[in-house]
């Protein structure tokens, strides 16, 4: 489950004002649920993300993210959150001296896991999401989509009930964008829940789920055939 109740987020501004960036809104997920995350540039897309991640709190209401809630989280829980949740950013963010294989156990070895257990999950990550052939591979030596493969192998290393996900397919060619896309489609399917920040209304339009776009501050859940 995924919630936002009566969120308010405001910047401070370096002239001393502040910036209010999304006012009031409220949004419910169920577990079962896929849901896009759309709006203009600079609407708040990644800021709502990252209240759930709780690498920010609200200024208002309360942000909620599986039984972890952004009024009662003690800041020593915070790892605990992240190690639960599967996260993906556009930028790829791959260690670039790393092969595929080790981008992904690197992160399984941060949190603790014993050399064989490492082994199995990564295998099962880097299959999973199409690239166990691949994982010797370095980075430069990957294209786009390849690379954005192996992020998402490591989101998913840890088996998250949930993927966040920001423009995941935001620096990829449409052809390629849809082959994540249907791979994102094929994670939710397999159960987890997805929520996931992009601009890209063809794909929204493509592959519909729930729906909710930022604009003025407000959140509203539409109808993905409306856009
Ligand atoms: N740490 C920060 N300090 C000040 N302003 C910030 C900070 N983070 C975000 N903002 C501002 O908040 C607004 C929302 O940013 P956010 O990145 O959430 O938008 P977005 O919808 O994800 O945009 P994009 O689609 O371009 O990624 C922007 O005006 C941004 O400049």
């Amino acid at each position: 489950m995924i919630s936002f109740n009566n969120v308010s987020v405001s910047f401070d501004l370096p002239n001393g004002e502040s910036r209010t960036v999304v006012e009031n809104v409220s949004m419910d997920l169920d577990r079962s649920d896929m849901a896009y995350l759309i709006g203009p540039t600079g609407s708040g897309k990644s800021t709502l993300l990252r209240l759930l991640y709780m690498d920010r709190f609200p200024d208002e209401g309360v942000a909620q993210i599986g039984d972890y809630r952004s009024d009662l989280i003690d800041r020593s829980e915070i790892p605990y959150l992240r190690r639960s949740i599967g996260v993906v950013f556009q930028d790829f963010q791959l260690l670039p001296d790393r092969s595929a294989y080790d981008n992904v156990a690197f992160a399984l070895y941060a949190t603790g896991k014993k050399r064989s257990e490492v082994k199995s999950r990564t295998m099962k990550a880097l299959t999973r999401v199409g690239l166990n052939h691949k994982r010797s591979n370095f980075p430069h030596e990957l294209s786009g989509g390849e690379q954005q493969r192996v992020v998402i192998a490591r989101a998913i290393a840890n088996d998250p009930w949930v993927l966040l996900a920001d423009e995941p397919t935001g620096n990829l060619d449409p052809v390629v964008a849809d082959e994540i896309q249907e791979l994102l489609v094929s994670l939710h399917r397999q159960g987890m829940t997805l929520m996931m920040a992009t601009h890209d209304y063809r794909l929204v339009k493509k592959y519909p789920a729930r729906t909710f776009a930022l604009m003025n501050r407000q959140l509203i859940e539409i109808d993905p055939e409306s856009l």
